[in-house]
């Protein structure tokens, strides 16, 4: 080889032993393995090169390669698969808003589409990242104020301050839902207490709206309020208790004395019986051994003295502990009437504390752990007896735009106008409850398919009719319904997310209507 042609072949060799050095930094980071062999790499080739070496760092490069090729593979389809749940989550969420959802299916159909490289996915993710943090700015805005601000409008500055405003919209967000909780307490406070003066002063100025500080104020009220109350139940439930135990001692003492007279009174009998025959056993003795008449008159005459005599003490006495017993026995008698009074007025109270627990203050309603309770009996029921058992879920329709047009308080009569009329349709043990806000739940045992969709649409069409006033102006109510009939897969909450499917389906298709399984297999 000439000289110039040797120095070029060198130069060449430098320059590619730089470029493998230069991209084998690019992939380092992968896996500890292929870093080691990369540095070993870079040592064969830097310096003075050895070739030989450097093939069989390569060759094993290759392998380890292969290998991360798998496991990147099988990382991009986690990633991927992750990106599109989370899409499908995200339409859930927002499948009110055409222009979200549009963006969100496009999204999922380019995750469908083969994913080129590792670096593609990051894209995909930036992109998924995006658009729930725009739907996630609109759900927090529309919960508060009900307007929408339009995602692909919205210029970066508009984002900018959607962002800055997260904060103060997040807090407004928890003063509103202070603000339900405490009208929910209150609300079921003065039911219990409708006298009383500090409470009914809340109450009033919850309905005509509170600031933040004075709300915050009021909860520390109720709060002090519910727990003198419980402090004072507490001391009156431990005086019941005492007082039950000290007449419970008094009966106890009163037994064990009875007792004992009944044992004494015993053994003076059987002493006194004992003194009888000695005494009859002496008048047999002397008839037998007596010759003189006389003389059997005489002794037998003393014995019978002796014998009427012990005969008449034994009935005195017989008498007075018949007496005492009979004075005891009827303080007894009296403890222990007082004492059921006692029991049972406390059984009483005990029972309406457990009903208040079951009972939702507002609509006098069962609530929701009453409807779990009555559930599970009735599927229990439903596996062993086959009969057909329906649940529904029933939604106000934009419930919200009457809190926000009429006020709270008209929110509140709505939901107890709503629940008289859904009251009127159930009939024998059909059960109705409040399951939490603007969402109730039926349970219909003995209802197949067929009688689930004519009573959830006689529901419906009965709402629809009914007119409400407020503020003079006439509102019309209407409600969405989503009902399933158990099958006998089914568990209690397979069912139920059924129900809140077809519900929900419900309020897709534009509100005011029933779905159920009948509408599922048209
Ligand atoms: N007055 C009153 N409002 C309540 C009560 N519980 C929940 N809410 C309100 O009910 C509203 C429910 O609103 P959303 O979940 O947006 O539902 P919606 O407006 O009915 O709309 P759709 O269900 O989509 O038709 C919220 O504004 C809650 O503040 C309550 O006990 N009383």
């Amino acid at each position: 080889m000439e000289d110039k042609q040797l120095q070029a072949y060198k130069k060449n060799n430098a320059l590619l032993c730089q470029f493998i050095i230069k991209l084998s930094s690019f992939y380092e980071g992968f896996s500890d393995k292929v870093d080691g062999e990369l540095k070993t790499l870079r040592g064969h080739l830097s310096g003075t090169p050895n070739f030989s070496l450097a093939t069989v760092s390569i060759n094993k490069l290759n392998v380890a390669l292969q290998h991360q090729d798998i496991s990147l593979r099988k990382y991009s389809l986690e990633t991927v698969s992750s990106i599109e749940d989370a899409m499908k989550q995200l339409q859930k969420i927002i499948f009110e808003d055409e222009a979200l959802r549009g963006l969100a299916t496009q999204e999922l159909i380019k995750l469908n589409q083969p994913v080129s490289d590792i670096f593609s996915i990051y894209r995909l993710y930036a992109r998924a990242v995006q658009l729930h943090r725009v739907a996630l700015g609109k759900h927090v805005k529309g919960l508060l104020s009900g307007d929408s601000a339009t995602p692909e409008t919205a210029t970066s500055t508009q984002r900018q301050s959607a962002e800055d405003d997260g904060t103060e919209r997040g807090s407004a967000h928890f003063y509103r839902s202070i603000f339900i909780e405490l009208n929910q307490l209150v609300t079921s406070y003065t039911e219990k207490k409708p006298n009383d003066r500090q409470l009914l002063d809340i109450k009033k100025r919850l309905d005509q709206g509170m600031a933040n500080e004075q709300l915050l104020e009021s909860c520390v009220v109720v709060l002090r309020m519910i727990v003198q109350d419980a402090m004072t139940e507490a001391s009156l439930t431990g005086k019941v208790i005492q007082g039950l135990h000290t007449s419970l001692g008094k009966i106890g003492e009163d037994v064990s004395k009875s007792i004992d007279g009944s044992k004494a009174q015993f053994e003076q009998r059987t002493a006194s019986n004992a003194e009888l025959k000695t005494y009859i056993d002496n008048i047999e003795e002397a008839v037998s051994t007596t010759d003189s008449f006389d003389a059997l008159k005489t002794q037998t005459q003393s014995c019978i003295k002796v014998l009427s005599k012990t005969l008449t003490d034994t009935q005195a006495s017989d008498s007075e502990s018949q007496t005492a017993l009979i004075s005891l026995l009827s303080s007894m008698q009296d403890r222990i009437n007082k004492l059921q009074q006692q029991t049972d007025s406390y059984k009483r109270k005990i029972a309406e504390q457990v009903m208040q627990s079951k009972t939702d203050a507002l609509t006098r309603l069962p609530n929701r752990q009453a409807y779990n309770e009555q559930l599970a009996i009735a599927h229990q029921h439903f596996q062993s007896s086959k009969k057909p058992l329906s649940i529904a879920l029933i939604d106000i329709d934009f419930f919200k735009s009457i809190n926000d047009k009429f006020g709270h308080s008209a929110g509140d009569k709505t939901l107890q106008l709503v629940s008289r009329a859904f009251k009127r349709h159930m009939a024998g043990d059909q059960f109705l409850a409040r399951w939490g806000g603007e969402e109730f739940v039926v349970l219909l045992p003995n209802t197949n398919e067929t009688k689930l969709r004519e009573k959830l649409e006689a529901i419906r069409k009965d709402l629809e009719s009914m007119q409400l006033k407020f503020k003079q102006e006439k509102v019309v109510i209407t409600v969405s319904l989503g009902g399933t009939s158990f099958t006998s897969t089914d568990t209690i909450d397979s069912a139920f997310e059924r129900a809140d499917k077809y519900l929900y389906q419900a309020k897709r298709n534009g509100r005011n209507q029933v779905v159920t399984d009948i509408d599922a297999q048209k």
